[in-house]
């Protein structure tokens, strides 16, 4: 059965590289005609890891391709993730399964509720890819990614094709948990290095304001129900900090670069459910206050 890869950016190129080299099935679903055209000039997807170059002659297809989908791994942005699943949603074969590699929490609910009866798992990794030119992604920080089902915890057949891949996975029976913990985890570190426009370990100095914003994070994955993962919030966010010091966070990225940032689905994810649980966190919403502003001075949607 094949695999069809929505979001052929950088973690989804990462993944379908892998895939397609081990003989795994698997094509592209591209934005419109000229995207398509704009793949078709070129070879292939390139994947470039440890300095080696390869080129992978993927097949690819536009939105308007009919077949059905059985297997979906959707690699959009957050804030595209809806959207781009309204497009497929005609096509998915009964039985159909989707792998959702969007970070923050949201946009999840967002695609499940546009997949009646599918099968939509989710997945949080600490891979790290960019892309570096059109169609070439360079596979920048080995990690690991745990996928799971909040709804189903059996494992899907399917995850034999992720060891044939290489693409190091651990099914988790409690990926919800690690998805809220990545994203109070975001939520502690990027803004920040954002309004202070510095690297990850340049918020060594800013230690009071982090561990306010830890404190508060702590307090609403409580209210969540996630008190595991509160309990390692704190140590996790300066163990990252110290262990990425030199990298730039991913919303520091796109802030830098001009790019729409992934705000609604960490941030704002979190302050509604800090309103729902009757909290209120007044650190976190000086620092979305800060990057609202900030936003709106560097002409960056505010969502
Ligand atoms: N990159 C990384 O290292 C990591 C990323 N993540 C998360 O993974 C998710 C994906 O990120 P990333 O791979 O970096 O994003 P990219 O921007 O590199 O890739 C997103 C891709 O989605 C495509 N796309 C968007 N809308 C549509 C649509 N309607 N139809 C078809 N294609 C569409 C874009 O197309 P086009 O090329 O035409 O613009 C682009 O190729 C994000 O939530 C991110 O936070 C998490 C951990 C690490
Ligand atoms: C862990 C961290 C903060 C590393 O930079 C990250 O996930 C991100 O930048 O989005």
């Amino acid at each position: 059965m094949s695999w069809h890869v929505l979001g052929a950016g950088s973690l989804g190129s990462l993944w379908a590289t892998r895939l397609f080299r081990a003989g795994v099935p698997v094509q592209l679903i591209l934005r419109d005609p000229q995207r398509l055209a704009s793949y078709r000039q070129v070879s292939g997807l390139t994947l470039i890891e440890q300095g080696q170059t390869s080129v992978y002659p993927i097949a690819a297809a536009d939105l308007s391709d009919q077949t059905p989908i059985t297997r979906l791994l959707l690699a959009c942005k957050a804030y595209d993730a809806a959207e781009a699943v309204a497009a497929v949603a005609h096509r998915m074969a009964p039985g159909a399964e989707v792998v959702l590699l969007q970070n923050g929490l949201g946009s999840q609910e967002e695609v499940s509720a546009l997949l009646p009866g599918k099968r939509c798992l989710v997945a949080s990794t600490t891979e790290g890819a960019f892309r570096d030119g059109d169609w070439q992604v360079v596979f920048a920080g080995q990690g690991h990614t745990w996928l799971g089902d909040p709804a189903d915890n059996t494992p899907p057949a399917w995850l034999s094709d992720l060891e044939r891949g290489q693409i190091p996975y651990t099914w988790s029976p409690d990926i919800l948990a690690r998805l809220w913990h990545k994203l109070a985890l975001n939520c502690a570190i990027n803004p920040l290095t954002v309004l202070y426009g510095c690297r990850n370990g340049g918020l060594m100095p800013h230690h009071e304001e982090v561990d306010a914003l830890c404190a508060e994070l702590v307090q609403l994955l409580i209210s969540c129900g996630y008190a595991q993962a509160a309990e390692q919030l704190h140590g996790d966010v300066w163990r990252v900090i110290e262990a990425t010091a030199a990298n730039y966070s991913s919303m520091y990225q796109d802030v830098a670069s001009g790019r729409r940032t992934e705000i609604s689905y960490l941030l704002g994810y979190a302050r509604t459910a800090a309103e729902r649980s009757g909290l209120q966190l007044p650190a976190l919403q000086s620092v979305y206050q800060r990057l609202l502003e900030h936003l709106d001075a560097h002409g960056l949607p505010r969502y």
